[in-house]
């Protein structure tokens, strides 16, 4: 089934009586379970790409079916419960709130959602982010403030908030951008784990190494889907170099 699709999407901002068409006519579907990656050059309008398909940001025209629901034409509202609670996202620029810990970061989405209403969904969600904070190895770190840890151990705090709502989908922009290479790794087998478990992942990402542990990586530029690759479900390290090598072909001959 699909979880995304999306069909003639257009997006055009207009600065200064000049306009750009950032998105020009994206058709796209993403299936449950699948993981995506997007590469393209500087400004082809990846970023943007994933903010209008995340309904975080209006189409100029087209239409984005989430789990059968259209955004585009839903109010303000319903599409902040909908994001509430059936995405994740991890994107550099949703910084940790810094008067709150670690842990209360992870919980604030799923204490703004239905769930977070009643004392029994509560404790779901304690009991949730415990376990979250756990696999990623992470609980040691609870009760520090956002700037008291390292930048792998926040993006790892951004994972386990972007699935605490349990998402049908998770969003992420450049999520391993901040990281060394072994933070990196790190991050991109959680994300592999998460998507095993069945949620869909579109990211985009300038790593080929990242991309490559996607199932499927998309080429964007000027806005337009101009190929994609392939690569299927990662099943392991072991595949690893095959992947890049595949990727890497594919991307030569992209001029990329
Ligand atoms: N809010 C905005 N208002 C006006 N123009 C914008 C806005 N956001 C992005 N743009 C323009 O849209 C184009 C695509 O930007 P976008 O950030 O989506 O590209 P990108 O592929 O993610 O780039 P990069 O790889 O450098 O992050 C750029 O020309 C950018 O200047």
């Amino acid at each position: 089934m699909e979880a995304l699709k999306v069909s003639n999407l257009c997006k055009t901002y207009v600065v200064n009586k000049r306009q750009n068409n950032v998105l020009r006519n994206i058709n796209l579907t993403i299936n449950e379970g699948e993981m995506v990656g997007v590469m393209g050059p500087s400004g082809s309008g990846k970023t943007t790409l994933l903010y209008t398909v995340s309904g975080m940001d209006g189409a100029t025209a087209g239409k984005v079916d989430f789990l059968g629901k259209d955004l585009t034409a839903l109010s303000s509202n319903e599409m902040s419960d909908l994001r509430l609670e059936g995405m994740g996202f991890v994107f550099q620029q949703m910084y940790m709130l810094k008067n709150l810990s670690v842990y209360d970061n992870i919980i604030l989405p799923a204490y703004q959602s239905k769930a977070g209403k009643s004392r029994a969904g509560r404790k779901m969600i304690n009991d949730r982010a415990g376990l979250l904070m756990q696999k990623l190895g992470i609980s040691e770190i609870a009760d520090n403030d956002v700037n008291e840890v390292s930048g792998g151990q926040l993006q790892r705090a951004c994972i386990c908030r972007s699935m605490i709502n349990s998402p049908k989908i998770i969003f992420a922009d450049e999520p391993t951008g901040a990281l060394n290479k072994q933070n990196s790794i790190e991050v991109m087998e959680e994300l592999n784990r998460i998507n095993g478990e069945g949620t869909s992942i579109l990211l985009v990402t300038h790593d080929m190494k990242v991309a490559s542990k996607c199932e499927r990586v998309l080429y964007i530029e000027d806005g337009d889907i101009r190929e994609d690759i392939s690569l299927g479900k990662r099943a392991g390290a072991g595949e690893d170099r095959e992947r890049e090598r595949k990727l890497n072909d594919w991307l030569i001959k992209l001029g990329w």
